[in-house]
């Protein structure tokens, strides 16, 4: 197709409509902007052709600007911008006519060009779609079923826990998602996206059509000393069976250090009228598994694909970073997307933690998809292991161990909330 136009989205109520189209859901009864919370005006983009449809858009996306929280110094991760793309939908009267490839190139040249942004990260619908485009799988959510009651045993923490106080508010009361925000900021770990306060206002939204029979969202905050210290966001889905209280609590995201998390697991556990607790958004090395007393002390675990993340530019980002050993090596980066990443790059690491990475004519050490960085940028994804299956290839021996013992991180990344 020669004549795609990818801007602004002009019109939100045409933006909205696309929407509505691609994912057949019910059409909600708030405002346009009301549905549209978070996403800021000028982070909507849209495709047009000429004679499309004027009451939809070809193929819509947009970009929730976030904080992503990366390897960092002394294990302490460091915050960058991130690029958290949203929203992604093609008409179905214009699929598989290379819109998406369009406006994932259009996203990359938007990202490349704002300063200090250089990685983009998604939640994928499915996960076939990203990978031809850049996007390397960076970490893993796990669901977790466990029973009212269940014991989660961490001696060590049982002080630190005992000094945590929890408080719960609904999702709407005035001032919770600043308070989200700000706790989450404080306390985001290894792998966690942070979103502006937009997306927590939108976080908390609760719309009629969505609350339908349904508890509104609560928040159990932590508290330690007066202060937020972590949440989890749960509700809980009123049923009986043979006469016994047989809800189900279902959590969104429990967020803190361990002991904290511990004492909101802990709470969560002992809602009366719940006999199951579903927590979701758990890192796939979360303690709640072994505190549990493993796998089949739960009542099941399903893992999925969490975070998708995409160097743009890719020095820069891979500088952005903490090393955990030195290297030297040469890769050979493929990247037909995002063309300026394409090619030779000498990484060079020292034992400090930093890296340069700059343009080389000499013989690559390694040959991988820009993807590839994008899985181990967290630390979390096993360099080895992807040239073990066959989808890196080593051109110098021991250089992808070389490469992957200076990505990786000392703790597996968190699940990244959704957005
Ligand atoms: C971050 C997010 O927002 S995730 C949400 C993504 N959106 C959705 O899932 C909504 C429903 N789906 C859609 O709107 C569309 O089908 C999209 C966005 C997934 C794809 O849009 P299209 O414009 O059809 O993609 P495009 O024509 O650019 O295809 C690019 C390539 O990806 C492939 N592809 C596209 N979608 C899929 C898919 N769902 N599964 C596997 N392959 C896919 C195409 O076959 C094509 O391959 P090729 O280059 O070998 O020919």
């Amino acid at each position: 197709m020669t004549d795609l136009r990818v801007g602004l989205a002009s019109d939100a109520d045409r933006y909205l409509a696309t929407d509505q189209t691609v994912w057949f859901a019910e059409v909600l009864s708030a405002s346009t902007e009301e549905q549209l919370l978070g996403l800021p005006v000028d982070q909507r983009f849209a495709v047009d052709v000429d004679g499309a449809d004027p009451a939809t858009y070809p193929g819509i996306y947009g970009v929730f600007p976030m904080t992503l929280a990366i390897p960092g110094a002394a294990d302490a991760p460091r915050q960058v911008p991130c690029a958290g793309l949203t929203w992604v939908g093609v008409h179905p009267d214009h699929r598989r006519k290379g819109i998406l490839t369009t406006m994932l190139r259009h996203h990359f040249e938007e990202v490349h060009a704002a300063p200090g942004t250089h990685v983009s990260a998604l939640h994928a619908s499915e996960p076939a779609i990203y990978g031809r485009h850049g996007y390397g799988l960076a970490s893993h959510e796990l669901v977790v079923t466990l029973s009212r009651g269940a014991t989660l045993t961490a001696p060590d923490l049982e002080d630190a826990a005992g000094t945590i106080t929890t408080q719960m508010a609904t999702a709407t009361d005035p001032g919770v998602p600043a308070r989200l925000r700000e706790c989450h900021l404080a306390v985001a770990e290894l792998g966690s996206v942070v979103g502006e306060q937009a997306y927590y206002e939108r976080v908390c939204q609760q719309l009629p059509e969505n609350l339908r029979g349904k508890e509104p969202w609560r928040v159990l905050f932590a508290r330690r000393d007066g202060v937020d210290v972590g949440f989890a966001a749960f509700r809980r889905n009123e049923k009986w069976e043979h006469a016994r209280p047989s809800s189900t609590l279902d959590a969104w995201a429990v967020v803190g250090e361990p002991a904290t998390r511990l004492a909101l697991l802990r709470r969560l556990l002992d809602f009366d009228l719940v006999s199951t607790v579903k927590v979701g958004t758990v890192g796939a090395d979360d303690p709640l598994v072994l505190w549990a007393g493993g796998p089949r002390a739960t009542g099941g675990i399903e893992t999925y694909d969490s975070l998708w993340i995409r160097l743009v530019d890719l020095p820069e980002a891979l500088m952005d970073r903490a090393w955990s050993a030195p290297c030297d090596v040469v890769v050979d980066v493929v990247d037909r997307a995002a063309p300026w990443n394409e090619g030779r790059w000498r990484i060079r690491a020292d034992d400090t933690g930093a890296a340069t990475v700059e343009r080389s004519e000499a013989d690559a050490d390694v040959r991988l998809p820009v993807a590839a960085l994008g899985s181990g940028y967290l630390g979390g994804a096993n360099l080895l292991g992807l040239a073990r299956a066959g989808l890196v290839t080593e051109q110098r021996r021991g250089a992808a161990r070389e490469l992957w013992h200076a990505l990786r991180a000392d703790v597996t990344p968190v699940a990244a909330v959704g957005f």
